[in-house]
C-alpha cells in the first residue's frame, strides 16, 4: 500500500520539474455571467416587478434576497434559472475564456470546470455541457465535474465565487480562492482567504504560488 501511495504522490510532484497543479474553476459567477443573465431575463419576464440591481446584490443566494424584497419573488427568481435556455444563454465573463484556455495549456497544469447543477435537472446539466463546448471547445468536455459537493473533489486550488463552500469533507484538499462577484465584493478582507478579483487579475501568479 505504501508503494502505491508513493507512486501517486511522485506523479504529482516530478523529481526534476515543478509540482503538477490541479485547478478547479467554477462556472456560474466565475466564467459564466449568472448574475447578469439572471437580471436580464428576470426583467424581461417580469417587467412590472421590483428587481435588485447588481450594485445592490448581497449574499450568494439570489432567491433569498428576492424573497426578502417580497416573499413571492423568491419563486419568480427560481423560475428564471429553471427555464430552458437560461444556462446556455449566459455570456462568458470578461477574459474568462481566454484565461481558462491559457491556463489549460500551461505546463504541469490540469484544469477542470467544477460546477454545481440545480436539482431541477430538466435543462441545467445538458446546457452546462453545451456552454462549455460552445465557449471552451469540445476538448473541455473531458474536464467537467458536475457535483453539488465540491469538498470531496481533490485539487490544489478551487476558484469559486461562493464564499462558504462546505460538504461531506471537513478538510478539502484545495485552497478556496474567492472570485470577486457583485454579491461578495463587499465582504471584508479575510486573512486566511485569497481573492481573484477578475480574469484581468494575476491568476498566473496565484497558480505559481501553489507550485512552491
Ligand atoms: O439563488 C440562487 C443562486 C444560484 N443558484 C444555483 O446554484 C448553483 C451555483 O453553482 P456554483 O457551482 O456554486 O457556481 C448554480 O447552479 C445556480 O443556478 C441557486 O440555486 N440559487
Ligand atoms: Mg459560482
Amino acid at each position: 500500500l505504501s508503494s502505491v501511495t508513493f507512486s501517486f504522490k511522485s506523479e504529482r510532484r516530478p523529481k526534476h520539474g515543478k509540482k503538477r497543479l490541479r485547478v478547479l474553476v467554477d462556472m456560474d459567477g466565475v466564467i459564466a455571467d449568472f448574475e447578469g443573465g439572471f437580471l436580464k431575463k428576470f426583467r424581461a419576464r417580469y417587467p412590472n416587478e421590483p428587481y435588485i440591481t447588481l450594485e445592490d446584490r448581497r449574499g450568494f443566494w439570489v432567491s433569498t434576497q428576492y424573497g426578502h424584497l417580497r416573499s413571492d419573488l423568491c419563486e419568480k427568481a427560481i423560475s428564471i434559472w429553471e427555464t430552458k435556455n437560461f444556462f446556455i444563454d449566459l455570456e462568458p465573463l470578461p477574459g474568462a475564456v481566454v484565461a481558462v484556455k491559457e491556463m489549460s495549456k500551461l505546463e504541469n497544469t490540469d484544469v477542470f470546470i467544477c460546477t454545481s447543477p440545480i436539482n431541477n435537472y430538466n435543462h441545467c446539466p445538458y446546457e452546462k455541457y453545451a456552454w462549455i463546448e460552445k465557449h471552451l471547445g469540445c476538448e473541455f468536455l473531458e474536464k467537467v465535474i458536475l457535483t453539488r459537493d465540491k469538498t470531496v473533489v481533490c485539487a490544489d486550488l478551487l476558484i469559486d465565487d461562493k464564499p462558504d463552500i462546505s460538504g461531506a469533507e471537513p478538510h478539502p484538499a484545495w485552497e478556496h480562492v474567492l472570485f470577486t462577484a457583485c454579491h461578495n465584493e463587499h465582504l471584508p478582507a479575510c486573512r486566511w482567504r485569497r481573492r481573484l478579483h477578475s480574469w484581468q487579475d494575476d491568476w498566473r501568479a496565484l497558480l505559481d504560488s501553489k507550485r512552491q
